[in-house]
């Protein structure tokens, strides 16, 4: 069962400090990803990646087409027309966004910032500070540094308090945007293997990572993207290979 089905999905910017010119980023993306799927997108800088992953969390809203969501409860939502307040209300109870920047309050706590991001998911208080406390432990973030602001910390231990936060109970739906791209070997396993580990638990999840082993590893299977198109689809090994498609994911 599809968890997420982008159809026609098209997204195009309005520059108006630049002669009120437009540019597109995607020309009308088809796309399904099931529950406990991995996809990763592939493809040169500017393919239209990052703006994909937007246009389904609804940081960007498409230009046309559709974004279907199957929720938790079976019911199936467009995330491309969907009111504002709904979004929010998904996006605390179904969805997961981590990209490679931390946003949080500057004055809260790392405890604090991943334990909220529980209670948005329908945690108790007390359940989800426990649940914040294993996820931090899990992603090594030191003990001493969970009562501390946010903003002492090093890039990556914002991008693993970030993971923390979009991770502790399992989405519906994880997108991920550069996930690893701070993190030292070390934490990069660890990142990488939680993330199998959701993956086999059932979440959808659909990435970008600009590093080729980490799609590898973890993609059921890859998307190439190609000028806001879909170029190619298909098992890691394969596509990643084919050096026709002239891919530019490890950069
Ligand atoms: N907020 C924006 N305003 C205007 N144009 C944008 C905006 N976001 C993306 N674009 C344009 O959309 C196109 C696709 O950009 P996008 O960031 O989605 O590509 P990408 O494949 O993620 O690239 P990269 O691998 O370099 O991150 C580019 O031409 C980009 O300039």
């Amino acid at each position: 069962m599809n968890v997420l089905e982008i159809r026609g999905l098209v997204k195009s910017f309005t520059l108006h400090t630049i002669d009120g010119r437009t540019v597109g980023a995607l020309h009308g993306v088809d796309l399904d990803v099931a529950a406990g799927e991995h996809v990763a997108l592939a493809g040169s800088s500017g393919a239209g990646k990052s703006s994909l992953l937007r246009c389904v969390y609804r940081t960007y809203v498409p230009t046309s087409g559709r974004v279907l969501l199957r929720t938790s409860s079976g019911a199936v939502v467009d995330l491309a027309a969907l009111p504002d307040a709904q979004v929010a209300d998904l996006r605390g109870r179904e969805l997961g966004y981590v990209s490679q920047f931390l946003r949080a309050e500057p004055r809260r706590a790392v405890l604090d910032v991943v334990a909220r991001a529980g209670v948005a998911r329908g945690m108790d208080p007390d359940a989800a500070r426990d649940a914040a406390a294993g996820a931090l432990r899990r992603l090594g973030i030191d003990e001493r540094l969970w009562a501390m602001h946010t903003t002492v910390l090093s890039g990556g231990q914002k991008q693993r308090v970030n993971l923390a936060a979009g991770t502790i109970s399992p989405p519906r739906l994880l997108l991920l945007d550069e996930p690893v791209s701070a993190l030292d070997p070390v934490n990069r396993e660890a990142v990488l293997s939680m993330i199998a580990d959701l993956t086999g638990a059932g979440v959808a999840v659909l990435s970008v990572f600009h590093d080729l082993d980490a799609i590898e590893r973890l993609a059921t299977r890859v998307v190439v993207l190609e000028g806001g198109r879909v170029a190619a689809e298909g098992a890691p090994g394969a596509v990643l290979r084919d050096s026709r498609l002239n891919l530019e994911v490890a950069r």
